[in-house]
């Protein structure tokens, strides 16, 4: 796969075609997500569920963030590889530059972080310094104490409204991609009509300019037997992980996943 980087997926999103991204956090499934043409990789803080076994994403740390982005550099063959900014890391504006700075040098070429319109000053402040921002919206896991749980974001009127226009705050702000979690997927496809920066979604419908799913739910792994609705297993008539990262690729590139069922209404 040639390099993906940002000129790629905003050709991508002019197009029309989707784009694929999966979680990933080592070397080995980095090397087989690129032989599938997965266009990004995600060192997620869904690392400290996942791997980790913990109830939530917040006892994830820098260390083992920068940790996992090594490994996948080091298995990736062209992806663009993005990192989250783990809980706190962000604290203030000179621990979110410094924090920034460590994971790009692990190997990311783009941060992501949690958030909404508040996120505007550092957004601008890490691209003055080279480093593109991915800004996650809607279902933000970090906030799962304020949030009362992983709850459907967006469904109320005035909240709908306030996301767009956070949206394009965040994008005037020199955001250079956004992703949408658990947002009604009419919202998420007005979102990604009203900017010109790539929209990636997860349980936000198909109308997103792509998808991103955690591997192992997309492998059919699961810790606790409950998977949220927007995860299909893709392994489900495959005889390889190989063969269920390419279906993943294909049907998202076809717009046959996420069907209906994947996602939510208003
Ligand atoms: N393995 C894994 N997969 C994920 O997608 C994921 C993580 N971990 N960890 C971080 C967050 C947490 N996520 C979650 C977890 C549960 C639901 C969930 O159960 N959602 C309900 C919707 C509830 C409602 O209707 O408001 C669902 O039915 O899917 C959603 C997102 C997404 N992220
Ligand atoms: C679910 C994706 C978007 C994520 O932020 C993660 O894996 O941590
Ligand atoms: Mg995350």
């Amino acid at each position: 796969m040639p390099d993906v980087t940002l000129t790629t997926l905003r050709a991508l999103k002019q197009k029309g075609e989707k784009i694929t991204m999966l979680t990933c956090y080592d070397a080995t499934f980095a090397s087989a997500c690129c032989e599938a043409g997965v266009e990004v990789l995600l060192i997620g803080d869904s690392l400290g569920m996942v791997l980790q076994g913990h109830d939530s994403t917040l006892p994830v740390s820098m260390a083992d963030t920068a940790y996992h982005t090594a490994s996948v550099k080091r298995g990736n063959a062209g992806a663009l590889i993005v990192a989250d900014l783990p809980f706190m890391a962000n604290a203030t504006l000179d621990q979110t530059l410094h924090n920034s700075g460590l994971l790009m040098q692990a190997g990311a070429h783009m941060i992501k972080v949690e958030g909404a319109a508040w996120l505007a000053e550092s957004i601008t402040r890490l691209a003055e310094r080279g480093v593109p921002v991915c800004a996650h919206m809607g279902l933000t896991p970090q906030a799962v104490n304020i949030l009362g749980g992983y709850k459907v974001q967006g469904r109320e009127q005035a909240q709908a409204r306030q996301m767009v226009a956070d949206a394009i705050a965040l994008e005037q702000a020199g955001a250079a991609m956004l992703l949408l979690e658990c947002v009604p997927s009419d919202l998420a496809g007005e979102i990604s009509r009203a900017v010109k920066v790539p929209v990636i979604g997860i349980g936000a419908g198909s109308q997103t300019d792509g998808q991103v799913l955690v591997l192992h739910d997309m492998l059919g792994l699961s810790l606790s037997g409950r998977v949220p609705k927007f995860v299909k297993n893709f392994m489900a008539g495959q005889a390889s992980i190989q063969d269920a990262l390419a279906a993943y690729v294909n049907e998202v590139k076809a717009v046959t996943f996420p069907a209906a069922e994947h996602g939510f209404s208003a």
